[in-house]
């Protein structure tokens, strides 16, 4: 069984709970608690095949043992990084997660093992607030080599799944995760880095 390592990054209050529990649960409960991170395990299949989905939602407050941005990008083998339509400065952020993961891949050298990033526009109900525009996003999608999506974890069901559900089997297909099960030796020091960094919470929905 092939297991699949997803984070889900960006600014504080953008949307990241919010987007998970929707995918995971088809539910906009409205307010989630963001006092510690914590992983969310799901079964599901694609193209035929078993998936283990491990989805890394990140703690945007000061906590206990919090891992940090470079141990969350070594981790996972894709990403998907959201801002907030209508909270320019969760762009900027966003803007400088992409950037770091790219800079992270080209470190670890090969361009076959590059992640796959998702970037999502979250909270398009809000576009009568909207401080940046569409084509803003589309234009650091292409920068960074990313999927674009402008979505709403509120009021968008199905593209949320779609959207998760792409990511789910590109990063299966990715260079990262063949290379990871190709050497089982690699995943033994990983399985020891994820139990360092995040073995203190880990949820099934
Ligand atoms: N209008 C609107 N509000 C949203 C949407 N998605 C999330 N929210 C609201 O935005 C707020 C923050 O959502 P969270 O899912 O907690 O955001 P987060 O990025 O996980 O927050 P932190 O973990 O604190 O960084 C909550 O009040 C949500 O109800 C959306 O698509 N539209």
């Amino acid at each position: 069984m092939n297991d699949i390592k997803v984070a889900v990054l960006g600014g504080e209050g953008v949307g990241k709970s919010a987007l998970i529990v929707r995918f995971l649960t088809r539910r906009f409960i409205g307010e989630y608690a963001s006092s510690s991170e914590c992983i969310y395990r799901k079964r599901m299949s694609a193209d035929g095949r078993q998936l283990n989905l491990e989805l890394y939602d990140p703690c945007s407050q000061p906590c206990e043992g919090k891992s940090t941005l470079n141990e969350q990008i070594h981790w996972a083998d894709g990403f998907v990084v959201v801002y907030d339509i209508s909270d320019r400065a969760s762009f900027i952020t966003a803007t400088a997660i992409v950037h770091l993961i790219r800079e992270l891949n080209m470190g670890a050298a090969k361009r076959e093992s590059e992640s796959v990033v998702f970037l999502v526009g979250n909270k398009q109900d809000l576009c009568h607030m909207r401080e940046v525009g569409k084509e803003e996003g589309q234009r650091l999608a292409t920068d960074g080599r990313c999927q674009f999506y402008e979505l709403s974890a509120a009021e968008c069901y199905q593209e949320v799944v779609l959207m998760f559900t792409k990511l789910v089997r590109n990063a299966s297909l990715s260079g990262k995760a063949k290379e990871r099960r190709r050497r089982p030796s690699g995943s033994k020091s990983m399985a020891k880095l994820i139990n360092n960094v995040f073995g203190k919470r880990r949820k099934s929905v």
